[in-house]
């Protein structure tokens, strides 16, 4: 029987996928909390909502199983009878460990029923929908105008970052910054109690308790035995060395770890927003990321003795790409044809960031259609998804998609 968790490659046909639905937590994004909420404008919500039923569609249409995260969060809490520690745990993540505020947010949400709760934890509670006014000395010292109790997580609708399915186990990750780190207890959740995952032999490769950053959108599974990793603003040298010793002591069946080096700014804050695996030899690259002469530092990670790593470092991510997937060439294409205007422009709005439901077939943004087209004269299907609210958010198609089930290329 196929594992819950089976991910060997970037491209082989996706049978399963974990969405999360974009919902009113986007609608609690104001211009004073846009920035810190890792967003760049306020998208309009009905819109959203149609785009990514229309992604979730394409998906659906191509025969893959689509699940979304709160539906499966929803049903480990009932399933593991876990309502009250789960909440618990994401008070105290949140800053409410104890006290007076802790017990009026804890009184308000444990009394709505498991879905309401899960979804009020995602969406956010404003202070004025509980009937509360904090008197103690920690409140005082805040931001009396500051409208929320818990913080909206609006970033959700991205589920390819809180974790990551490498082979038959999974990264969850402990995320960058504070407007996202709650995200993972999700998935920590899922896989320790919905009765899909918990004890189906779903291994967990890193989980979410280190102080070493490390995000999906930099974790790219090549093939059954390649884990490419970039290293960005987003994921530290720290933390992929520490998946990496993982994956080579564990029963992964992983032996190299790629890391890749990328610009450490917001465009481009993970590896996908640049490149992408999109056929056995075919990948979606950012100009941006090249150095002078197509240069780019790499560093190819072997186990070692024990726990040593062997680092090999490079300056050419053809040759390194060439070298751990056995191929005498690739085809590396362009952003934007690699127009000095064209490629930026369209890598801002997720350009390079690919999904592959199968080799050589992909779902892209309308809205980048120079890209487009430069991937249908290379030979690549393109479907094509609509794109003008969800890219607000600064995540693309694979961005919107964890895939937890691919079938072997
Ligand atoms: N893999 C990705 O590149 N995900 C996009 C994440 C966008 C989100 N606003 C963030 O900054 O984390």
């Amino acid at each position: 029987m196929t594992k819950p968790i089976h991910v060997t490659s970037e491209i082989g046909k996706l049978d399963v996928v974990l969405l999360k639905r974009p919902s009113e937590e986007v609608e609690n994004i104001t211009p004073d909390t846009m920035s810190r909420l890792l967003f760049d404008d306020i998208p309009y919500l009905p819109i959203a909502q149609k785009e990514h039923d229309n992604f979730a569609q394409i998906l659906r249409d191509s025969g893959t199983e689509v699940l979304y995260l709160d539906d499966l969060v929803a049903e480990a809490i009932e399933s593991g009878d876990v309502k009250s520690s789960f909440l618990d745990k994401m008070l105290s993540e949140s800053g409410y460990a104890k006290g007076c505020d802790h017990d009026a947010l804890r009184e308000y949400l444990i009394n709505l029923d498991t879905q309401s709760m899960v979804k009020k934890l995602m969406v956010g509670v404003r202070k004025n929908e509980i009937d509360f006014t904090p008197t103690d000395l920690v409140s005082a010292a805040e931001d009396a105008d500051y409208p929320f109790f818990l913080d909206p997580m609006p970033n959700l609708y991205f589920t390819r970052d809180p974790a990551a399915a490498i082979g038959e186990g999974i990264s969850i990750n402990h995320m960058t910054y504070s407007a996202r780190q709650r995200e993972s207890m999700f998935m920590e959740l899922i896989i320790a109690k919905h009765p899909r995952f918990a004890d189906k032999g779903v291994h967990v490769w890193r989980d979410r308790n280190h102080t070493k950053r490390i995000e999906g959108g930099d974790e790219l599974v090549l093939n059954n035995h390649v884990l490419a990793i970039g290293v960005s603003q987003r994921t530290s040298a720290t933390a992929i060395q520490d998946i990496a010793r993982n994956l080579f002591k564990d029963t992964s069946g992983f032996d190299t770890v790629l890391a890749i080096s990328i610009p450490h700014n917001h465009a481009m804050m993970h590896l996908d927003t640049v490149f992408t695996m999109i056929n056995y030899d075919q990948f979606t690259v950012h100009p941006g990321i090249l150095g002078k002469g197509g240069k780019i530092d790499t560093w190819m990670i072997h186990p070692g003795n024990g726990d040593e790593l062997v680092i090999e470092h490079g300056h050419d991510l053809k040759d390194a790409l060439k070298k751990v997937l056995d191929l005498d060439d690739l085809d590396l294409i362009a952003t934007g044809g690699g127009d000095p205007i064209v490629a930026p422009r369209e890598q801002w709005n997720d350009g390079s960031n690919t999904l592959a439901i199968a080799p050589g077939v992909v779902v892209t943004y309308d809205r980048n259609y120079v890209s487009n087209e430069i991937l249908r004269q290379h030979g690549i299907k393109v479907i094509e998804t609509i794109s003008s609210e969800l890219s607000r958010g600064r995540g693309g198609p694979r961005c919107m998609s964890m895939p937890l089930v691919r079938e072997d290329i």
